[in-house]
C-alpha cells in the first residue's frame, strides 16, 4: 500500500512552522517573500560588520613606534630594552650573538689607543717618555713591545667584520659610500691605515646579521643558548683575546698611554662600546654577554627596517599586542630618510643624548652634536605629517653628563645661555628639558602634550620603569584613538 504522508526522516518541525498558511493570498505572498528578502538583507549586514569589527579589532592591536635621534644617540639600545622586556626568552636566546660584538668593540678601543699613540708630539711625560735627537717624543720601549705583541688583533678585526657583514650586506656597503664618511669601504681598502675613530661596524637593523652569525656560531661549535653556559668554546677571536688580555690591560693601565688620551681628549670609558674596564670577565672563554653587555655593545644601524615582537606572556597584559617598532639608522643626512615612516605611527621615541655638548658629529665633524639634536627636534616638533603623534622625549646619556660635569667640565663654556647656573646634573638636565619643551610647545602645528625623560638607556632599572610609563602612554592612547577606551 502506498503511504501519501512523509516518512519520520523528511520531517523537520521547524518547515511546519514556518511554511505559508495553506490559506496564503497572492498579495500575502508578496508581503512575506519581502519580510523574508529583508530579514536575510539585515542578517547579511549583521555579518559583515562582525567582520568589520573583527578585522578593526585586529588592526588595533598592532602599534606602531618610531625611534628617532642622531646617530649614537641611543635608538637601537631602547630597541633592545624593549626586546629585553617583552621578548625576554628571545632577547636570552640571542646574547651569545652579541659577543662578536663585543670582540670587535675591545679591538676597537684597542685601535683607538694605538691610533692615538702614532704620531705622538708631547713633551716627556713622568712614566719615561723622553725626547729623541728631533726633538719629538719616544713611545717607551715597553710599549712599543705591547703594540707588537697586540698585532694579532688586526687578524681578529678583519676575521669579525667578514662575521658581521656577511657578503649579502654590498647593498649596505653601497650606502655607506655614498655617504660622507665612507665607513665600509675604509674598513675593506684602508682599514689598518686610517684612525679607526670614525669607523664604525655597521648593520641592517634586524635578524640579517644575527642569522648571519648564529649559522657561523654553530659551525664553531659555539653556544647559541644560556642551556649551554659553561662550555669551551672554539671561537678563535675569544681564544685571540683571551691570550691578549693582560697585554690590553697593561696598555689600557698605562700612564703614559693615559696621558696622551688625556691630552687628546679622548675620554675612552665615555664613548660607545667601552669595555676595557671589564676585560677579565669578557674574554673568559665561556663568556656569555649579560643583559648589560648586550645593552654596553655598538654596533652601527644602516637603513631602515622594522621590528616586530608580540609581548610574550611573561610581558604581563598586553599579551597579544604587537609592536611594530622602526628603528632608523642615524647618520646623516636622516630627515628625509624618517619620512616615509611618519605615515601611520602611534608614537615617536626622539633621543636626543645631552652630553654630547662638547662633541662634533662623527660624520661631519663641523657639526655640534647639541646642536643637530636641537635641529633635528625642531625639524620633527614641526612635521604636519605628525601634528597628531604623540612625540616622547629621551634626553639621554645622561650618566655620562654627570660624569662629564662632576670632572669639570663646564656646560656654559660650549652652551652660552647656560649662564652661571650650577654645574651639575640635576640643574643641566633640568635646563634641557626646559628648552626641549619650549621648542615642542613653539614648533608643533597642533598644542599636544610633552613628555620628556631623562634617560640613561644603558641603565636596565631606570629604563626599564620610564619604558613601561611609554608602553602604557601609547597603549592607551593607541586605543583610545581607536574607541576601544
Ligand atoms: N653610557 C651610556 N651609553 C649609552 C647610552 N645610550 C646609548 N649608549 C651607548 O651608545 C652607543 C650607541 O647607541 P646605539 O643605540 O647604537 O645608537 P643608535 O642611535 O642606534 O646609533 P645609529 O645606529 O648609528 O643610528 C651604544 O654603545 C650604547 O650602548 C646611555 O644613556 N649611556
Ligand atoms: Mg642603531
Amino acid at each position: 500500500m502506498l503511504s501519501t504522508s512523509k516518512s519520520t526522516h523528511d520531517f523537520d518541525p521547524l518547515d511546519e512552522l514556518l511554511k505559508p498558511p495553506a490559506d496564503e493570498t497572492e498579495e500575502d505572498r508578496l508581503i512575506r517573500l519581502a519580510q523574508e528578502a529583508e530579514a536575510r538583507r539585515i542578517s547579511l549586514q549583521i555579518d559583515e560588520s562582525i567582520k568589520a569589527e573583527r578585522q578593526q579589532q585586529k588592526k588595533k592591536s598592532v602599534v606602531r613606534l618610531l625611534l628617532l635621534g642622531q646617530s649614537e644617540s641611543g635608538k637601537s639600545t631602547t630597541l633592545r630594552h624593549f626586546q629585553r622586556l617583552y621578548t625576554p626568552s628571545a632577547f636570552r636566546e640571542e646574547r651569545i650573538l652579541w659577543r662578536s660584538v663585543i670582540q670587535l668593540n675591545i679591538v676597537r678601543s684597542v685601535r683607538t689607543i694605538l691610533d692615538a699613540l702614532s704620531n705622538v708630539r708631547l713633551p716627556p711625560v713622568d712614566s719615561g717618555g723622553e725626547d729623541s735627537d728631533d726633538g719629538s717624543p719616544h713611545i717607551p720601549h715597553d710599549l712599543d713591545l705591547l703594540k707588537m705583541r697586540l698585532t694579532p688583533l688586526r687578524h681578529i678585526e678583519a676575521l669579525l667584520i667578514a662575521k658581521l657583514i656577511p657578503p649579502s650586506e654590498d647593498e649596505a656597503a653601497s650606502f655607506v659610500a655614498t655617504s660622507s664618511v665612507s665607513l665600509f669601504q675604509s674598513h675593506r681598502s684602508r682599514s689598518t691605515e686610517r684612525s679607526s675613530r670614525n669607523q664604525e661596524v655597521f648593520v641592517r637593523p634586524g635578524a640579517t646579521w644575527k642569522g648571519a652569525l648564529a649559522k657561523t656560531s654553530h659551525s664553531d661549535a659555539r653556544p647559541t643558548s644560556l642551556e649551554d653556559t659553561g662550555i669551551t668554546t672554539k671561537d678563535e677571536a675569544q681564544e685571540v683575546l683571551r691570550s691578549c688580555t693582560n697585554d690590553i690591560i697593561s696598555l689600557w693601565n698605562d700612564k703614559f698611554v693615559r696621558e696622551v688620551l688625556r691630552r687628546r681628549k679622548i675620554r675612552l670609558e665615555e664613548l660607545p662600546g667601552f669595555f676595557l674596564n671589564d676585560l677579565g670577565r669578557v674574554t673568559a672563554l665561556d663568556f656569555i654577554p649579560s643583559d648589560d653587555d648586550v645593552l654596553r655593545a655598538r654596533l652601527k644601524t644602516v637603513g631602515v627596517s622594522e621590528y616586530r615582537c608580540e609581548m610574550e606572556a611573561a610581558a604581563g597584559r598586553e599579551q597579544g599586542t604587537e609592536w611594530r617598532i622602526v628603528d632608523v639608522g642615524g647618520s646623516r643626512p636622516v630627515l628625509a630618510t624618517w619620512v616615509p615612516f611618519f605615515d601611520d605611527v602611534d608614537a615617536i621615541i626622539f633621543l636626543a643624548p645631552i652630553s654630547g655638548f662638547d662633541q662634533v658629529l662623527a660624520e661631519d665633524r663641523s657639526v655640534n652634536r647639541l646642536e643637530d639634536s636641537v635641529l633635528l627636534w625642531k625639524a620633527v616638533c614641526s612635521n604636519r605629517l605628525l601634528a597628531n603623534v604623540d612625540l616622547v622625549l629621551f634626553l639621554n646619556k645622561c650618566d655620562i653628563l654627570d660624569a662629564k660635569l662632576t670632572s669639570g667640565i663646564r656646560l656654559s663654556r660650549y652652551v652660552r645661555s647656560y649662564g652661571d647656573r650650577p654645574n651639575d646634573l640635576e640643574t643641566a638636565s633640568k635646563y634641557f628639558r626646559s628648552k626641549f619643551s619650549a621648542i615642542h610647545r613653539e614648533y608643533s602645528p597642533l598644542p599636544r602634550k610633552f613628555y620628556g625623560f631623562c634617560t640613561s638607556v644603558t641603565d636596565t632599572t631606570t629604563t626599564a620603569g620610564i619604558l613601561a610609563s611609554v608602553r602604557d602612554m601609547v597603549v592607551r592612547r593607541h586605543l583610545k584613538q581607536s574607541k576601544l577606551l
